[in-house]
C-alpha cells in the first residue's frame, strides 16, 4: 500500500499575497466607521422628516459596515493550493494501487435536464484518464424516466467505442458534444488513420444523438432497442409514485485499465406522501447504493450538466486526498464551478468568477473551501459520520464499531446507518482503520442487486440518523453549503483543487427568469442554513467549527437578509427627493467627502478584483448590475421563503434550473445576453424601485436647473439606481418575452404612485 512519509509533497499550500488588497478594504472599513460616526454626530442636529431618513441611512450603513467586516475576515490570507499530479507513482508503485473511487451523477427531469447533456457528462467521466477497473459510475434519476435510462443505455453502447479512441490518442476533452464541435481536431495535419477513426467516432455519435433526441420527442421505438423486462418496468412507471430501481448497464469485469467502468442507473423509490429531499436525498441514496455494491472509499459527484474537462482530474484530487500529513486536512477535495459557453462578459452576473476566485481562495486560507454541490470528491467515511484523526496517525473515533460480531455495537450502528446487513457491512469496512483503503469487494454486481433495491426505498431512512449525522444533511435547499459546514463542524477541513484546464465545466442558467429562481433558491437554501439545527453560530461553540470560518460562512448565509438595507437604501435618495429633504450631506460641504470617497474607492476597489483576474470593465459593470437586481429581487424573495418556513406557512422547495440543450435556445447572438422576463412577482421589486427613482429624477431635475443644488448627492445615488435598473428600462419598452409583462408594469406603478404621494402628502 501508499507508504506516507518518505516520497516528495505530492501538494503544496501556497500563500497569495494580497497586502495592497487587505490595505485597500482596511482603509474603506476606516471611512465606513468615521462616516457613521459623523452621522452619529449629525444627527441630534437635525429634526423632523430629516432625521429619520439619516437615521434609516445610518441604520443600513452599519449593516453594510458589518458586511465589509465579514468580507475582510473572509478574504484576508488566501491561499491556493499547488498539486503533483506526476509525483504520484512514487505513492502508488502500480494501478492497481490506486484507490477506488464511485461517482455520482444526479439527474431530476428529461426535459429541464435533457438527457443528451446527462450522456456527454457520463461519456466525459467513462474516459478519465484513471484505470476503469477503479471506478464506477452511479447515475441518479429522479424522474426515473424512460427516455433518461435509454439514452444512458445507448450511451453505454457509444462508450466502447468513445473510451478507448479517447484515451489512445490522448483526447484533450472527453465529452463528446465539446470535442466534436470543434472541427480543428479533424484538421490536415493529422493522419489518415486517425482521420478515418475520427470520422467513425462522430458519425457513431451523431446516430446517438439521432437516437437520444428520438426518445425525447417520443417517436422512439423502445421495443427495438430494449430488454422487453426493463420496457415493462418503465411503462409502468408513475412519476413520483414507483418502487425503486437499480440497474447495471455496464458491468466491468478486467482488472486493469482496459474496457468501460461500472455503469450503473438508479431510481431510488418515491411515493407521494414521502419526504424525498431533493438532491440530498438522492445523493444519500446513491451513498448506500454505491456501498452495497462497490463501496469506494472516495467518492465524487457532479451535477447532470458538468462534464470532466480535465481528463487528469481524479489524478490531481489524489494530491490533495492523500497529500497531507493528517487525512483531516482534506476531508473533501472541491473543484470550482466554472461554465462553458457563458455569455461574453456574463450578462446576468451568475457565472461566479470573482466570487470563486477571491471567495475560494480565501476559504481556502480558513477551514477550507465550501462544498459546493458539483465536482466534489469526498472521504466517505466523512460523510459517514467520522471524525477526523486527532493526531497523524490516530485512530478515528466510530472504529469501535470495527468488531462487527459485537452484537450490541451492531445494534446501535443500526439505528444509525439502518438495517440492511450489506450496507451495515460496507460501514463498517469503510470505518475501519484498516479495511478503508482496501476497497470491499462483492463477487459481482448482479449479487448486490437486492441489497441495492432495499437501501434505495424511501421508508429506509426513516428512525436513522440519515440527513441529520450521516450523509447529506436535510432541511436547506442548499444542501450542499450546509453538508460541508456540517463536515467542516466535526473539525475535518477541504482543500481546494484549482488545474489548469479547469476539472470540470458546467452550464450557467441562459434566461433573466432561471437566474433570479436560481438566485432565489441560494439565498433561500444558505439561510436555512443560518438558522438552522446546524448554524454554524451554534456549531462554533458546540463542535469544531473554527472561528474565523464561522464568520466566513456567516459571510454568506446572510445573502437574503441583506435584501432588506439594500432595498431601503435604493429608495432612499428618491424618497428624499421627493420630499425635499437630504439623507447625505450637502456637497457643498466638505463632510461631503466622506460619501463620495466611499462611493468612488469602494467602485475602484471592486473594479481591481476584476481586473486581477482579467476581467472587463463591462464585465464588473454587468455584474454589479446584476448583484443589485438579485438583492432587490431573488434574495428579497428567499427572505420570504424562509420567514414562511420558519412560522411553517409553506415548505421551501428544490426548483431544478433548465439547461440548455448545448447552444440550441435559438437565439440570435446578440439577443443571448438580454434580460429576459415573466410574469413572476420577482420582478416585481426591481420594476417598482426604477419607475419610482425615475419618478424622483423627474421631479429633481427642475430643481437642478432652476440652480438648486442642495440635493446632488441624492439625484446622483437616484440616477445610479436606475442605472443599475437600466435593463428593466428596456423591459419596459421591449415586447416578447424582452418586455416587462402589462401585469407587473401596471402593479409596479401603483405601488411607485403610491409612494410618490405619500412622499409629497408628508413633505
Ligand atoms: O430533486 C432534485 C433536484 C435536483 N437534483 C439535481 O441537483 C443538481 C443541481 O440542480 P440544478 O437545478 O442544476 O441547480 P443549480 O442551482 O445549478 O445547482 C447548484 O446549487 C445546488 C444547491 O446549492 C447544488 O446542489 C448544485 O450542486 C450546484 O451546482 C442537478 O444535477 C439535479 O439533477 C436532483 O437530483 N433531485
Ligand atoms: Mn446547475
Amino acid at each position: 500500500m501508499a507508504s506516507q512519509n518518505s516520497s516528495p509533497p505530492l501538494q503544496q499550500r501556497l500563500k497569495v499575497d494580497r497586502k495592497f488588497m487587505n490595505a485597500f478594504s482596511l482603509l474603506l472599513l476606516l471611512l465606513l466607521l468615521s462616516f457613521m460616526s459623523y452621522r452619529l454626530a449629525t444627527l441630534p442636529t437635525l429634526e423632523g422628516l430629516e432625521y429619520w431618513f439619516w437615521a434609516l441611512a445610518l441604520a443600513c450603513e452599519t449593516c453594510f459596515t458589518w458586511l465589509w467586516l465579514l468580507s475582510i475576515n473572509g478574504n484576508w490570507n488566501p491561499v491556493l493550493f499547488k498539486t503533483y499530479p506526476e509525483r504520484l507513482p512514487l505513492r502508488f508503485k502500480s494501478e492497481l494501487e490506486l484507490p477506488a473511487i464511485d461517482v455520482f451523477v444526479t439527474t431530476a427531469d428529461p426535459f429541464m435536464e435533457p438527457p443528451i447533456i446527462v450522456i456527454n457528462t457520463v461519456l466525459s467521466i467513462l474516459a478519465v484518464d484513471y484505470p476503469t477497473s477503479k471506478f464506477a459510475v452511479y447515475v441518479s434519476d429522479d424522474a426515473c424516466s424512460i427516455i433518461t435510462f435509454y439514452s444512458l443505455s445507448m450511451a453505454s453502447e457509444f462508450a466502447r467505442t468513445w473510451v478507448p479512441f479517447c484515451k489512445k490518442h490522448n483526447v484533450s476533452v472527453r465529452a463528446p458534444f465539446m470535442y466534436f464541435s470543434d472541427n480543428t481536431a479533424a484538421s490536415d495535419s493529422f493522419s489518415p488513420e486517425f482521420l478515418s477513426e475520427w470520422k467513425m467516432v462522430k458519425s457513431q455519435y451523431e446516430e446517438l444523438c439521432r437516437r437520444v433526441s428520438e426518445a425525447v420527442s417520443g417517436s422512439c421505438k423502445y421495443h427495438q432497442y430494449m430488454r422487453s423486462e426493463d420496457l415493462a418496468f418503465f411503462s409502468r412507471i408513475e412519476r413520483g409514485d414507483h418502487p425503486s430501481v437499480v440497474k447495471v448497464i455496464v458491468e466491468n469485469g478486467e482488472k486493469g485499465s482496459e474496457g468501460v467502468g461500472h455503469l450503473i442507473y438508479i431510481g431510488r423509490e418515491k411515493r407521494r406522501k414521502h419526504r424525498h429531499h431533493f438532491k440530498a436525498g438522492a445523493m444519500n441514496t446513491l451513498f448506500r447504493v454505491s456501498g452495497v455494491m462497490t463501496n469506494a472509499p472516495f467518492t465524487m459527484n457532479v451535477d447532470c450538466d458538468m462534464f470532466v474537462n480535465n481528463p487528469r482530474c481524479f489524478y490531481e484530487a489524489l494530491c490533495l486526498l492523500f497529500g497531507f500529513e493528517s487525512e483531516r486536512d482534506a476531508g473533501f477535495v472541491q473543484f470550482p464551478q466554472v461554465f462553458y459557453g457563458g455569455l461574453k462578459d456574463d450578462p446576468f452576473g451568475n457565472q461566479l468568477k470573482v466570487l470563486y476566485h477571491t471567495l475560494g481562495r480565501g476559504f481556502a486560507g480558513l477551514q477550507g473551501m465550501l462544498y459546493s454541490g458539483t465536482g466534489c470528491f469526498h472521504r466517505r467515511k466523512a460523510i459517514y459520520g467520522a471524525q477526523p484523526p486527532e493526531l497523524p496517525n490516530g485512530k478515528g473515533q466510530l472504529t469501535k464499531y470495527m468488531n462487527g460480531s459485537d452484537e450490541a455495537k451492531m445494534e446501535e450502528l443500526e439505528s444509525i446507518f439502518g438495517h440492511s446487513e450489506e450496507f451495515l457491512k460496507s460501514v463498517v469496512c469503510i470505518l475501519s482503520e484498516d479495511g478503508y483503503l482496501g476497497s470491499y469487494n462483492p463477487v459481482s454486481l448482479a449479487s448486490t442487486l437486492e441489497a441495492a433495491h432495499e437501501v434505495a426505498r424511501c421508508t429506509y431512512e426513516n428512525h436513522t440518523q440519515w440527513g441529520d449525522k450521516v450523509g447529506l444533511v436535510y432541511g436547506s435547499t442548499t444542501e450542499d453549503v450546509l453538508s460541508g459546514l456540517r463536515l467542516h463542524s466535526m473539525g475535518w477541513k477541504s482543500a481546494s483543487c484549482t488545474p489548469e484546464p479547469p476539472g470540470f465545466l458546467g452550464c450557467a442558467p441562459s434566461s433573466g427568469p432561471e437566474s433570479l429562481t436560481q438566485s432565489k433558491r441560494w439565498a433561500t437554501g444558505i439561510l436555512e442554513v443560518l438558522v438552522g439545527s446546524h448554524s454554524p453560530l451554534l456549531a462554533v461553540v458546540t463542535k469544531k467549527l473554527q472561528f474565523r470560518q464561522c464568520w466566513a460562512y456567516i459571510t454568506i448565509t446572510v445573502w437574503a437578509l441583506c435584501s432588506l438595507p439594500e432595498l431601503c437604501y435604493a429608495t432612499l435618495p428618491a424618497i428624499c427627493i421627493l420630499t425635499g429633504r437630504s439623507f447625505l450631506p450637502k456637497v457643498t460641504q466638505s463632510d461631503a467627502l466622506f460619501p463620495i470617497s466611499l462611493f468612488i474607492l469602494f467602485n475602484l476597489y471592486s473594479i481591481i478584483e476584476y481586473w486581477q483576474i482579467k476581467l472587463s470593465l463591462r464585465e464588473w459593470w454587468n455584474n454589479q448590475r446584476m448583484a443589485r437586481i438579485n438583492c432587490t429581487s431573488a434574495w428579497l424573495f428567499g427572505l420570504f421563503d424562509v420567514i414562511l418556513k420558519l412560522l411553517h406557512l409553506s415548505e421551501t422547495v428544490f426548483v431544478v434550473t433548465p439547461k440548455d440543450d448545448h447552444g440550441s435556445s435559438g437565439d440570435e447572438a446578440k439577443d443571448r445576453g438580454r434580460l429576459t422576463f415573466d410574469s413572476s412577482l420577482l420582478f416585481l421589486p426591481p420594476t417598482t424601485l426604477l419607475l419610482l427613482n425615475l419618478a424622483a429624477l423627474g421631479a429633481g431635475i427642475p430643481m437642478l436647473t432652476s440652480g438648486d443644488i442642495s440635493l446632488v448627492g441624492e439625484m446622483v445615488c437616484s440616477a445610479w439606481v436606475v442605472a443599475s435598473f437600466f435593463p428593466f428600462a428596456k423591459g419596459l419598452v421591449r415586447k416578447g418575452r424582452y418586455g416587462l409583462p402589462w401585469s407587473t408594469i401596471f402593479k409596479s406603478g401603483v405601488i411607485a404612485s403610491f409612494i410618490v404621494h405619500v412622499c409629497r402628502y408628508i413633505a
